[in-house]
This record gives C-alpha cells, structure tokens and sequence, in this order.
C-alpha cells in the first residue's frame, strides 16, 4: 500500500453547470478542455461515484492496518461547500467515511478472537490554533503533551518471558479529518473574526501540505527535518503521518466554470 493516496471526488453540477464545465475526467487525470493544464492523482471518481466506493477504494485497507497497529489517517480537503462533510459524515442515506470506518473498525475487531482491544476516541476541532473537545465542551484550549506510550507483554508481569502467548501490546491511531474550506484562507477580503480565522487555516492547510509534501519526498526516511512543529493540526497528526502512518487525502472539488481561478 502506498504510503500517501490522494483521490478526487467531484461534487455533481447541475445541468447548467455541466454545460459550461471547462474540465474533463479521464481515468485518474483531470484537464481542461482547451489542454492548457493537466492533473494527475491515484484515483479520480467519476461525480455519480457513492461514498462507499471511495471507502472501498483505501480507506477500508487503512482502517485493517489500524487494527494489525499501524496508524492511519484520512483527510477531506477541498473549499467550501465542495462535498467535505457529505463525504465524511454522510447522512441517513449515504453513510460518510466516519460511520463507515467505525463500522468496519468493529467488525474487524470482532473477527479477531484471539486479540484483546481497547478502543478510545475523542472528537473535537482545532480552531485558530486553539483545541477545543466536541465531546465535553467545558473543555476548551486543551493543551497538546507529548508522551512515550510504555506497554508490555502480559506475559512479563507474570514472570514469563516468552512472546508466543500474547503479542506485545501495539498502540494505534485512526485519525479522520475533515479539513476547514480551504479558500477561505485567501480570497475572501475578510476583516476582525474572519480574518483572523481565515489566517490560522490557511496556516494549518500551508503546515499541513509542506509536512505531506516532505513525507511523500522521503524527508523523513533520509533523515531530514519535517516541520511538524509550524501548526497544532500536524503537532497532533504527527504519529498518524510520519513513521508507517498510511495517509489518505480526499480531495472534494467542484468542475464548475464560477470555480476556474488562473
Ligand atoms: N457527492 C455529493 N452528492 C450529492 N450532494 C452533495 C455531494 N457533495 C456535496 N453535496 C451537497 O453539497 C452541499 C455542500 O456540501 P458540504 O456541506 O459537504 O460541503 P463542505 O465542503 O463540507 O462545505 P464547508 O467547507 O462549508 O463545511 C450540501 O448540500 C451537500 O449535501
């Protein structure tokens, strides 16, 4: 499995909108009609794509690798209004790839008797670099510690030394993101509030993609520094990209004319 994966999903244009689309979808390239850019991604879904096949297509092998203790995380990228929460949360309908991914996290576990697992989630949004808990709102401003996760063999503390028993215990993450529209960094003129907002985000998504962009290079394997440290959204993402982290990156976007900016 490759270690970084970026799919495209289109979000459907209505009929006018398709009309007047100057890009075309071929295979897993997007381009404009008149030939003056193209690009190339993993996987391109076509815009009639559903949820589940995006799901089908990495995320279920991230969420089996989660369990075998490897981390993983999957992000939704895209500007406002472009299919992020459709696609991560979903509805009643269409199950986005949180639901899925816990779905398929527990029957995953399920399968395996012979393991013990503790599950542990926490929710909650990063906010003009300030971490607030969605699952206990009096709990705002959280405070990010970096601690070394000691775990043992059961084995050992009962004096047996051998590992054939029991496994070491493994400690791992699935991290699943739906990222903040991400023009609203730039074009917007906002003032006070939204400006500020608009200015951390577009910190977070400029850490974010210089972090990606060292990792997909090889920064880390060669020894070379990534800048995890420039935002609190790669400080906490850190275990779930670097080292044998898989990392999904949902790109939503919209093939409409009103959104081609050159
Ligand atoms: N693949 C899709 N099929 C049908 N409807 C969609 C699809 N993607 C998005 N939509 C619809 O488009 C609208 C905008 O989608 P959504 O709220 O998910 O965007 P968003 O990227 O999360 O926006 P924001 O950044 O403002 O939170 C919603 O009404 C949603 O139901």
């Amino acid at each position: 499995m490759e270690r970084i994966y970026v799919a495209v999903r289109p979000r459907p244009l209505s009929p006018e909108e398709s009309e007047t689309s100057p890009w075309r979808i071929s295979g897993n390239t997007i381009s404009l009609s008149n030939h003056s850019s193209k690009f190339e991604f993993d996987r391109v879904f076509g815009e009639d794509c559903k949820t589940v096949d995006i799901f089908g297509s990495r995320t279920k092998e991230i969420v089996a690798s989660v369990v075998r203790g490897f981390n993983g995380t999957v992000f939704a990228y895209g500007q406002t209004s472009s299919g992020k929460t459709y696609t991560m949360r979903g509805s009643a309908n269409e199950p986005g790839i949180i639901p899925l991914s816990v779905h398929e996290l527990f029957c995953s576990i399920q399968e395996k008797m012979d393991r013990e697992f503790l599950l542990r989630m926490s929710y909650m949004e990063i906010y003009n670099e300030e971490i607030n808990d969605l699952l206990a709102p009096e709990h705002r401003k959280l405070q990010i510690h970096e601690s070394l996760e000691i775990v043992e063999s059961r084995d050992r503390s009962v004096g047996d030394n051998s590992f054939n028993c029991f496994d070491a215990v493994r400690v791992s993450a699935l991290n699943l993101v739906d990222l903040a529209g991400s023009e609203r960094a730039g074009k917007t003129g906002a003032e006070g509030m939204r400006l500020k907002e608009g200015s951390h985000i577009n910190k977070s998504l400029m850490a974010l993609g210089t972090v990606i962009k060292k990792l997909s290079d090889g920064a880390e394997s060669l020894g070379g520094h990534v800048p995890y440290r420039d935002s609190k959204l790669t400080r906490i993402l850190q275990p779930a990209l670097g080292g044998n982290a898989n990392t999904t990156m949902i790109c939503n976007i919209t093939l409409s004319q009103v959104f081609l900016f050159t």
